[in-house]
Parts: C-alpha cells; sequence; structure tokens
C-alpha cells in the first residue's frame, strides 16, 4: 500500500532553528493563559507587550503509523513571572507513544510526567539527544539567555492531548530561584 509521500528534504538553519521553506505556528503568552502559573504576571505582559513564547514546524504528513512527524521547535528566553519560558505541554492522544528531541543550541529542561506520577526532566544543552518515552506528557522549558532550538520526532498517528494538561497542569513546575532555575511542587496541580 502506498501512502501518497514522496521522498523530501527540509531545510531547518542551524543558527536559529528556523525554516524558510514553512510557516511555523506561533504561541505568544496570551496564548498561554492557563498555562503560566502566576495569571496576574501573564496578563501584566499581554498588556504590556504580548511577546512570542515559542514557535515550531508542523508538518502536513499523513497522520499514519508509517510516517514520522518531525520538525524544529524554538522557544524564546524570558519568564512569566518567576516561570521561564516553556511550551505548553502534551500527552500524546495514543498515550504510549515515545518522542525524541535533540538539542541544537540553546539550554533547557524537557519535563515529563505520567499518569502514575512518576516525572523527570532531560537536559538541554548543545549535543543531547532527551527521550521521552511512551505515557510520558512533555513539555521543553528554556532556562537560559539564548533561544532553545531543538529537533523533534515521532510517529505521525500519535495525536496531541492538550486538555490534559490545560485543566490539570503538570505536577512539577521550573522557576527561577536566585538566579537558577529549580524544580517546585505546582500549587494549582489538579489530581482529576
Ligand atoms: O505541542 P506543544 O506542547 O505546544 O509544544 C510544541 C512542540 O511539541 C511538538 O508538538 C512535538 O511534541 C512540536 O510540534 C513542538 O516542538
Ligand atoms: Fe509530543
Amino acid at each position: 500500500m502506498t501512502n501518497n509521500v514522496n521522498p523530501f528534504t527540509l531545510f531547518f538553519d542551524l543558527a536559529n532553528g528556523k525554516s524558510n521553506e514553512k510557516e511555523s505556528s506561533k504561541r505568544y503568552v496570551s496564548n498561554m493563559k492557563g498555562i503560566f502559573h502566576n495569571e496576574a504576571a501573564l496578563q501584566q505582559v499581554v498588556d504590556e507587550e504580548d511577546r512570542l513564547v515559542y514557535e515550531f514546524y508542523e508538518l502536513d504528513l499523513p497522520q499514519t503509523e508509517g510516517n514520522i512527524l518531525f520538525g524544529t521547535s524554538i522557544v524564546y528566553p524570558g519568564k512569566v513571572g518567576d516561570e521561564y519560558n516553556m511550551t505548553k505541554g502534551h500527552f500524546h492522544t495514543i498515550l504510549d507513544t515515545g518522542e525524541v528531541y535533540y538539542c541544537i543550541s540553546g539550554q533547557g529542561l524537557l519535563l515529563m510526567e505520567n499518569p502514575e506520577g512518576d516525572w523527570d526532566t532531560g537536559e538541554f544543552k548543545p549535543g543531547n539527544a532527551v527521550y521521552t518515552p511512551g505515557r510520558y506528557a512533555h513539555r521543553s522549558i528554556n532556562t537560559g539567555d539564548e533561544p532553545l532550538v531543538t529537533f523533534f520526532a515521532f510517529r505521525a498517528d500519535a495525536g496531541h492531548d492538550y486538555g490534559t494538561i490545560e485543566t490539570k497542569g503538570f505536577r512539577k513546575l521550573v522557576v527561577e530561584r536566585d538566579g537558577k532555575p529549580e524544580v517546585i511542587d505546582n500549587p494549582n496541580w489538579k489530581d482529576n
């Protein structure tokens, strides 16, 4: 059976992660309501200047088990309150789907947690490949001063479940304490 996809090559700039051949999806601070834990700090940023938090490339490949979705994700430096800029984060709809991220530039963490309550962080620094196994929700966090650029790949039929994180949040937050990243319990985390 053919899946109607021809071989192709895409360019991603090693300096900034961008592709000039595709349009990126962009998430601004105003798109992150209910995601950053400090709602007042978020509103203040939106009122002053609604800045770009992250962008990423999504391919329009058929979402079948034989295809692999891939692209770069660029999380810009900055904070909302004491929380570092980050992606929304998600589980995969097919929960047991892993994903790999390769850090091209910048520094940060991949925060991961599964429904059983296990959690971990992987370190993003240039050259590190961080693997998030099946069942783990994942969120990229920029703890540095430069854009955090990663390349990701996962099976194309996995799907994204954003609702669980939007409703419950992650169990953990990564915040700045004394100029350094620290993982703390999320005071707003809901159990159901
Ligand atoms: O999907 P989120 O949580 O907004 O984060 C975006 C990143 O996650 C991905 O969905 C991959 O897991 C990419 O499209 C992108 O790198
Ligand atoms: Fe994912």
